[in-house]
C-alpha cells in the first residue's frame, strides 16, 4: 500500500474528530454567550482570571494524554480567550513596541482574542489602565537573571489598581539580523537588560562589534529589519514580526532565565483555591523592627514566597518592603495575618491576591 493509501483512512478519522470538536467548541461557545448575558445584567466583569485558573488546572489534572499537559493548557487558553471574546473582547496595555516579550505575555495570558494595545512606558500603561482606556495592563516585575523592575514596584505603590494576576515565561533571547549572518554588522542593539542578559555569549562570540542598548528588544529588531548593519539580541517572536533571520538561537546566560509580569485592573480577583498575596510594607527605622514586622506571617503559618526591599526615596534610610505571601487574602488565616501585619507596619498596602502562575 502507497503512503496515501494508508493516509487516506486515518485523515477521515481525523475529519470526522474534527467535525465534533468544531461542534462542541461551538456548543461551548453558546454558553458562554450566555454567561455573557448574566454578566451584563449585573455589570459583573468578564474576565475571570481565577475561573480561568481553575478550567486551565483542572484541564492539566484530568489530561489523560498523550498530549502533553502544557499543551493542553495552550489550547483551552485560546478557547476560553475566543469564548471570552464572544462575551466582550478585553483590552490590555502592555510595555511595547510589538514583539517584546511583554507582548508575549499579553497573549500567554489572555490568549489571541484580546486587543492588544502597545504603549512607550510603563507609566502609560498604568495610566491606560486607570483611565479605562485599557481594562488591563501588563507590566513586567521581575526578572530571574537581572533583578527587579524599579519603575513597576514604584508605581505599583502609588496605584489604585490591584493586581490580578501573575505572568512568568521564558526568557529565551537570539541574536537576529536580516540575513542570518553576521557579515557585515557593526553594531548589536538590544534593551539593556538583553544585553546585560547575554554578555557572556556576546563576550566570547562577538568581542569585536559595538553594542547599543535601545529602548527595547521590539525597537532593536525593528532597526536591524531596517539596517543591514545591524543586529539585535531579542525574542524570536520579535525577530518573526521583522523578517528576521537567526544567527544563533538561545545567547542569554541563563538557560532558565524567566521574567515575571503583572496584570494591573480595577478588577480584585477571588480565590482559585491556588493563590498568591503580594503586599508592600514599611517599619519605623528601630532595631529588630523588620523581624517583628514578618512575625505574624510564621505565627499564622503563612509562607512568604518573595522579599525585596526598596528605598523609600524620603531622605531617610528607610525601605519599602515588596512581599509574597502564599493563598489568597480572603483565606481565613492569611486574612488574620494580614491584619496584624498592619497593626506593626507604619505603612501597609494590599496590591492584590490572584491565581499562583501556572
Ligand atoms: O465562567 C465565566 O465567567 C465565563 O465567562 C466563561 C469563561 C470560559 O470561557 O470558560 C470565559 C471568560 C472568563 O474569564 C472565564 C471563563
Amino acid at each position: 500500500m502507497t503512503t496515501d493509501n494508508k493516509l487516506k483512512p486515518l485523515r477521515e478519522q481525523i475529519d470526522s474528530i474534527d467535525a465534533q470538536i468544531l461542534a462542541l467548541l461551538n456548543q461551548r461557545a453558546r454558553v458562554a454567550q450566555e454567561v455573557g448575558h448574566v454578566k451584563a445584567e449585573t455589570s459583573a466583569p468578564v474576565f475571570r482570571p481565577e475561573r480561568e485558573a481553575q478550567v486551565l488546572r483542572s484541564m492539566a489534572d484530568r489530561n489523560p494524554g498523550p498530549l502533553v499537559a502544557h499543551d493542553v493548557q495552550t489550547i483551552f487558553r485560546e478557547i476560553m480567550s475566543a469564548c471570552r471574546a464572544l462575551e466582550k473582547r478585553v483590552t490590555v496595555a502592555y510595555l511595547g513596541p510589538v514583539g517584546t516579550f511583554s507582548e508575549q505575555a499579553v497573549y500567554q495570558q489572555f490568549g489571541r482574542a484580546v486587543d492588544a494595545i502597545a504603549c512607550t512606558s510603563i507609566d502609560e500603561v498604568f495610566r491606560a489602565a486607570e483611565a479605562g482606556t485599557a481594562d488591563f495592563g501588563v507590566v513586567p516585575v521581575e526578572n530571574s537573571s537581572e533583578g527587579v523592575i524599579n519603575r513597576t514596584l514604584d508605581l505599583l505603590l502609588q496605584t489604585t489598581l490591584a493586581i490580578s494576576g501573575e505572568i512568568s515565561i521564558p526568557v529565551h533571547l537570539s541574536l537576529m539580523t536580516r540575513s542570518g549572518t553576521l557579515d557585515g554588522i557593526t553594531q548589536i542593539c538590544a534593551h539593556s537588560q538583553a544585553l546585560a542578559q547575554s554578555q557572556v555569549w556576546l563576550n566570547m562570540n562577538t568581542p569585536t562589534i559595538a553594542r547599543q542598548a535601545v529602548a527595547s528588544n521590539g525597537e532593536a529588531a525593528r532597526m536591524a529589519s531596517d539596517d543591514p548593519q545591524v543586529a539585535a539580541v531579542a525574542g524570536e517572536i520579535a525577530g518573526e514580526k521583522y523578517n528576521l533571520q537567526v544567527v544563533n538561537a538561545h545567547i542569554q546566560d541563563d538557560p532558565h532565565n524567566r521574567t515575571r509580569f503583572a496584570i494591573i485592573g480595577r478588577l480584585h480577583t477571588t480565590p482559585s483555591g491556588k493563590d498568591q498575596t503580594s503586599l508592600v510594607l514599611s517599619v519605623p527605622n528601630k532595631p529588630g523592627a523588620v523581624y517583628n514586622l514578618l512575625a505574624p506571617l510564621a505565627a499564622n503559618d503563612v509562607s512568604m514566597t518573595r522579599f525585596e526591599s526598596r528605598p523609600a526615596r524620603m531622605g531617610t534610610w528607610e525601605y519599602y518592603f515588596y512581599v509574597d505571601v502564599e493563598g489568597h487574602a480572603q483565606d481565613a488565616k492569611v486574612a488574620r495575618a494580614l491584619d496584624e501585619l498592619k497593626t506593626n507596619a507604619a505603612f501597609f498596602k494590599l496590591l492584590g491576591s490572584y491565581p499562583a502562575s501556572l
